[in-house]
Formats: structure tokens, sequence, C-alpha cells
């Protein structure tokens, strides 16, 4: 199932932040749309784990545009907190947006000691060659760090100004796009994607 060839995809994604890193990581190979071409409706995420939502988003992308589409569910998995946000990672604080679930993270942990203080974040990339693609491609990554007492960096999105990359001593948003690109779990997940492509 490697024996793919593809000159464009959509994007089934509708966060910028993402979106601006996808783009970064493929675009030399592979001429890339966002799904904001071609719907506005977003895809239901009501699969349990990262690989379904990723699959149901990109088969909602391939239906609404005819093309080969690729998606992305991550999150990130807090230990002292059983793994949490995990997949609702996005809907943390009832929908109301990035800063809403990071205070809501740093006020859940706010009792929690640095060495408990451990957490990753997790990519899954679901690529449909077209809506009812029987194959996926299905690939993770992991990006294992520390959430940290306060927000720091002005880089990334999302949680980043509060995951700690513990080799580096900085957070995920102190680090440029380009590092960031090369480290972070969708950096990693798109690795395998790229191989699986014959992109490597
Ligand atoms: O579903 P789409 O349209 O792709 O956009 P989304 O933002 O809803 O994306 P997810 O459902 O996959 O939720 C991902 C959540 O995890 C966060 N997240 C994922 N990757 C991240 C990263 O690299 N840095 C910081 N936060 C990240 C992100 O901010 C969201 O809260
Ligand atoms: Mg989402």
């Amino acid at each position: 199932m490697s024996e793919v060839t593809f000159s464009r995809l959509v994007l089934a994604s509708n966060n910028a932040g993402k979106l601006k890193e996808l783009q970064a990581m493929l675009g030399a190979h592979i001429e890339v749309l966002p799904q904001s071409q071609f719907i506005s409706e977003e895809a239901e995420e009501t699969g349990l784990s990262f690989i379904e939502n990723a699959i149901i988003k990109a088969r909602h992308a391939a239906r609404a545009s005819g093309l080969p589409a690729l998606a992305d569910d991550s999150g990130l998995a807090v230990d002292a907190l059983g793994g949490a946000p995990g997949i609702y990672s996005a809907r943390y604080a009832d929908g109301q947006g990035d800063a809403a679930n990071n205070a809501k993270l740093l006020d859940a942990l706010k009792n929690v000691p640095d060495d408990q203080r451990g957490a990753r974040f997790i990519c899954a990339l679901a690529l449909v060659r077209h809506a009812d693609d029987p194959v996926p491609i299905i690939c993770e990554g992991a990006w294992e760090g520390r959430i940290l007492h306060a927000a720091k960096g002005e880089h990334g999105f999302g949680y980043d100004p509060l995951f700690l990359v513990p080799e580096l001593g900085v957070s995920s948003a102190e680090l440029p796009a380009e590092q960031k690109n090369q480290l972070s779990h969708r950096a990693r997940a798109m690795v395998l994607l790229r191989q699986r492509l014959g992109l490597a």
C-alpha cells in the first residue's frame, strides 16, 4: 500500500496553526489546498481515538472536494490527569479557545509538583485517496515534555506556551517554526507519512 502518487491533497483542518505547519512540511513535495476552499462545515469528531477522528475528518474533506485528503487529529495527554484532555484537547474549556484551554490546564495542575507534570503531544495523520477509501494511510507521532507553571513564548499555537521541551529547557512556543517542525509530534508522524508516500 505504499505505491501512492499524489500531486494534490486537501488538508482537512480549520486550525490555522496546524495548516501552517502541515503546509511547511508537505508543501515542497505536493500541492496542498486548505479544506476551506471546498467546505466550511466542520466534521463531527465523534471518534474515541485520535486515529478515528483523523479518518472522519479526512473522509469529510475528501467527500467535499473530490480529492485525496489528509487530516491531523492531535492533542495533549497529561499524566497527572490520566491522559486528559487527550482527544478532547480542542474542547477542554467547552470550545472557548486556546487561552481558556490553557487557563483550565494550569488550574487543574496548580498543586502538582514538577516531577509529576509529564505530558505528551500526540498526532495522528490520516490520508484517504477518496472519501470511501477502505485502506486509509495512518501515521502517528508523539512528543514528550512537561507542563510549565505559566505560559512562555509567542510562536506556535494551542498549548505550545505551556509545553516544556525538557532537552532544550524552553517551551514549544519559544521554538522558531523550523525547529518545532523538526521535533514535534506532527513532524514525527509526517516523517512516517513521507516514507509511506515515497517522498522522504
Ligand atoms: O480539527 P481541526 O480542524 O484540524 O482543528 P482543531 O484545532 O479542532 O484540531 P484537533 O481537533 O485535532 O484538536 C487539537 C487540539 O490539540 C492542540 N494541539 C495540537 N497540536 C498542537 C501543537 O503542535 N501545539 C499546541 N497545541 C496543539 C490544539 O490547540 C487543539 O486544542
Ligand atoms: Mg478539531
